[in-house]
């Protein structure tokens, strides 16, 4: 191993192998405060505490791997966009994580919820979320999942396609229902984030093009039809998203296509909807804006178009998810083997082993996403070493976090936190290799309790009923 002088000090070489956001670390045993829950310290002994719980009792209470929520830190940020955002609808992201108590903060909260399949609405609906207070997406609704939604009274489903328009009209026809709908628009903005993330550049499923004419035609057709009233315009430009400027292009180009809708209707549309995408710290070169800039920054351009355009304010809604639910979660796992790999140059990297893995996240590799980790159980003194920290299976992209310094006397037995992993984390998992998913466990003043319990391979084998 050779070493390098870095600020005084001498440090292993990993120039090649260490990214460039990627800093040596001053001190591993400092927990940044944008990744944590709000309040996560450790203790005397230098164990991690998320809400007021050690957790080394969480995971022998829990088992590993899980993913801990912190009650208080979710609800604070539910808060925190209610009051940057005055006025304004803000609808909860299920899709991010939801289970019934989590509707029940949202609602408690006093936001709205977004739902995007059948299940994410009986969901919502069991944990008290108010019909009225969600707004129904997605981009294959299924006349199943329109006829329920309309029969529940959902305040209002997001429109992706013409063929939608048909199904909503017939499901209002046969059960005599009327429905409020926004129509999805892709404003063509190419939101910087992740191309699999991205979600209003036109060559993607989702929504009506503005370019090509169907955005305005669809307003239009749910605007004459018999069985709809029409709220108005919806965009999402995609997730993981911390620069406003693509946000100020949908604005502009939104409220353009109002501006048409009216001259060709006579009407104005009541509502608008930003969707969500608000980014947020999974390493320490992420640098999200506060809501309160957000918003700030939101406000001044709607209003500056809406005197542009000669329209009224609408009124004004966004869907945030990852931005409350990502940094209230920590995902714990427990480290199962250390290896340390020889590369080229006489360096090494140091693979550590979990307990899941790609089954738990699957966000690495789907979107090549960086986490950070922190050793939970202990502080340690040994310097650091780049790892990488993957999961238990049959699959060499199987990686949770690519590139990470933590101390060189990582053990097996040793807890590894990783946070941000409230949002797309236990959402987007899966059983592969026929792995159980692990469990969503809230933490309140010190206090645990299960959410969603650890699948079991009793609830595997239920499933396989063949012969
Ligand atoms: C329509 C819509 N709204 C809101 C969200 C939530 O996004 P995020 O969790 O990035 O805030 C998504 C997911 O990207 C979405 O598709
Ligand atoms: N699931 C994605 C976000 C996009 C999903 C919503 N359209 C993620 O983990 O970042």
């Amino acid at each position: 191993m050779t070493h390098t002088h870095i600020a005084g000090s001498i440090h292993a070489d990993y120039s090649g192998l260490q990214p460039q956001w990627l800093q040596w670390p001053d001190d591993l045993n400092a927990l940044e405060e944008k990744l944590w829950p709000t309040g996560t310290h450790r203790d005397e002994q230098g164990r991690i505490v998320v809400g007021g719980a050690r957790l080394t009792d969480l995971a022998a209470e829990h088992g590993t791997p899980a993913y801990f929520i912190d009650e208080a830190d979710f609800r604070a940020r539910c808060a925190d966009f209610r009051e940057a955002f005055p006025g304004w609808k803000i609808y909860y992201a299920g899709k991010s994580l939801l289970t019934r108590t989590i509707a029940r903060w949202v609602a408690e909260e006093g936001l709205s919820l977004d739902v995007t399949t059948m299940g994410e609405m009986r969901i919502a609906l069991a944990g008290g979320m108010p019909a009225e207070r969600l707004g129904f997406h997605g981009n294959n609704k299924s006349a199943e999942e329109i006829e329920f939604a309309l029969e529940q009274g959902v305040g209002r489903i997001i429109v992706d396609s013409f063929h939608e328009i048909e199904r909503i009209e017939a499901a209002c026809e046969a059960g005599g229902h009327r429905a409020k709908v926004m129509v999805r628009v892709t404003t063509g903005v190419e939101a910087h984030t992740h191309e699999y993330i991205a979600t209003a550049h036109e060559d993607q499923k989702f929504g009506l093009s503005i370019t090509g004419g169907q955005a305005l035609a669809g307003l239009v057709r749910c605007h004459h039809s018999p069985y709809m009233d029409l709220e108005g315009i919806h965009s999402h430009i995609g997730s993981q998203i911390f620069e406003t400027m693509g946000f100020e292009v949908a604005i502009r180009r939104t409220l353009k296509l109002a501006h048409q809708f009216k001259t060709a209707t006579g009407v104005e549309l009541p509502e608008l909807d930003l969707g969500g995408g608000f980014g947020i710290a999974y390493t320490e070169a992420d640098t999200p804006k506060p809501t309160t800039e957000l918003a700030a920054a939101f406000e001044e351009m709607i209003d500056h178009e809406c005197r542009a355009f000669g329209l009224r304010r609408p009124s004004l809604s966004i869907e945030p998810g990852r931005a409350i639910s990502g940094p209230a979660g920590v995902a714990i796992y427990t480290v199962g083997t250390v290896k340390a790999v020889e590369l080229e140059g006489g360096r090494t990297r140091t693979y550590i082993s979990v307990d899941g893995g790609m089954s738990d996240n699957i966000r690495p590799a789907l979107y090549a996403a960086e986490y950070s980790a922190a050793l939970a159980n202990r502080t340690s003194d040994a310097e650091p070493v780049l790892c990488r920290v993957v999961g238990k299976h049959c699959e060499g992209g199987d990686i949770l976090i690519r590139s990470v310094f933590l101390p060189a006397d990582v053990a097996v037995g040793d807890l590894i936190a990783v946070p941000g992993s409230g949002a797309y984390a236990r959402s987007m998992a899966s059983n592969y290799n026929q792995v159980p998913r692990p469990p969503v466990i809230g933490v309140r003043e010190g206090r645990s309790s299960v959410l969603l319990r650890r699948e079991t391979l009793d609830d595997l084998m239920r499933l396989d009923v063949g012969e």
